[in-house]
């Protein structure tokens, strides 16, 4: 799966993602409307309202970018209903051609991890039957209880070819107060890095590993140490857009040889049509706006990059 998002970052010269991430809040009234005239005021008609903006921001999207990530929180909040919106935008995005990477942040003790490994990587056993549950290409994971938690996804991804994005140094303001700790003199971060990279040089597609990494891009400096410590993990980075990173804070996530690095842009895609400098498509063109902002995303990346060269 490692190689299929390379050569789609390749193709669509995009090395981006779109966070699918639709709170209530961002779908526009209309929609709302619509789904609620159909549902009722429930987790059901919610859960639709988020579909039916979904489908149209990847309808209007789909052929600029490689991925997806979904962010299963802002599903799990209606309940069953959201999760099945979830799925559905899972297998919509993938009927597109799309590479879905699942941001759950799952990690437990061995036997819970294998059983979150199995539901959104790999096929569950039903008797004879075998099961794809989400059926995501990669998955988010947090390292925190130990490689005991991280081996039973390495095995399924192995299986399955599938990948992972293992949590290293996250975009949000408190990230330091545990993950910079100094441990033997160096911040735990790297620490977690460098055991990333050492699962991943296990684990190789063709050029990079499909074991890869989060850091944010809120961390520019720690961003360019760590891409050192793991040259070849691919780093998806979150924290573009609304949280305040910029192209020019990124350029160091890539390698040479221009890859190795995916961003994400969440609401500064998808509720693009509330910023000032998307007012004029309007909440009826909510989708278009969406358009511009990944092709606006896109060209500050770029102009960073070929800036720096
Ligand atoms: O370190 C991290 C890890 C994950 N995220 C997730 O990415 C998106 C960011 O949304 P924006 O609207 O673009 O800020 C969201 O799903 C987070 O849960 C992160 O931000 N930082």
């Amino acid at each position: 799966m490692i190689n299929k998002l390379i050569e789609k970052i390749q193709k669509t010269h995009a090395p981006i993602v779109v966070g699918l991430d639709p709170m209530l809040n961002y779908v526009p009234e209309h929609i709302q409307k619509r789904a609620f005239a159909e549902y009722g005021e429930t987790l059901e008609g919610a859960a639709e309202a988020i579909w039916q903006f979904n489908k149209e921001i990847v309808d209007a999207t789909y052929d600029l970018i490689p991925a997806v990530k979904p962010q299963v929180a802002m599903y799990e909040q209606f309940g069953i209903e959201g999760v099945k919106a979830f799925k559905k935008t899972v297998d919509y995005c993938h009927e597109k051609g799309l590479v879905v990477i699942g941001d759950v942040k799952r990690g437990d003790i061995g036997s819970t991890s294998e059983a979150y490994a199995v539901g959104h990587l790999g096929k569950v056993k039903v008797g004879s039957q075998q099961f794809a549950g989400f059926d995501e290409d990669f998955a988010t994971v947090n390292p925190y209880l130990g490689s005991d938690g991280i081996k039973p996804f390495i095995k399924v991804c192995k299986e399955e070819n599938k990948g992972l994005f293992i949590l290293v140094k996250t975009s949000n303001p408190s990230s330091g107060e545990f993950q910079d700790r100094l441990i033997d003199g160096r911040p735990l971060y790297e620490w977690v890095g460098e055991q990333v990279d050492a699962w991943g040089k296990e684990h190789m597609g063709d050029s990079y590993s499909y074991i890869g990494a989060v850091v944010g891009a809120t961390y520019p400096e720690q961003g360019k140490v760590l891409r050192k410590l793991m040259p070849k993990t691919f780093i998806l980075v979150p924290g573009y857009g609304a949280q305040g990173g910029r192209g020019k804070d990124l350029v160091h996530f890539f390698n040479e040889d221009g890859l190795g690095a995916i961003i994400n842009s969440s609401r500064g895609i998808i509720a693009a049509y509330k910023q000032e400098a998307y007012a004029q498509f309007g909440s009826q063109n909510f989708a278009e706006a969406s358009r511009q902002a990944v092709k606006d995303m896109i060209a500050d990346i770029d102009g960073a990059l070929q800036a720096a060269k």
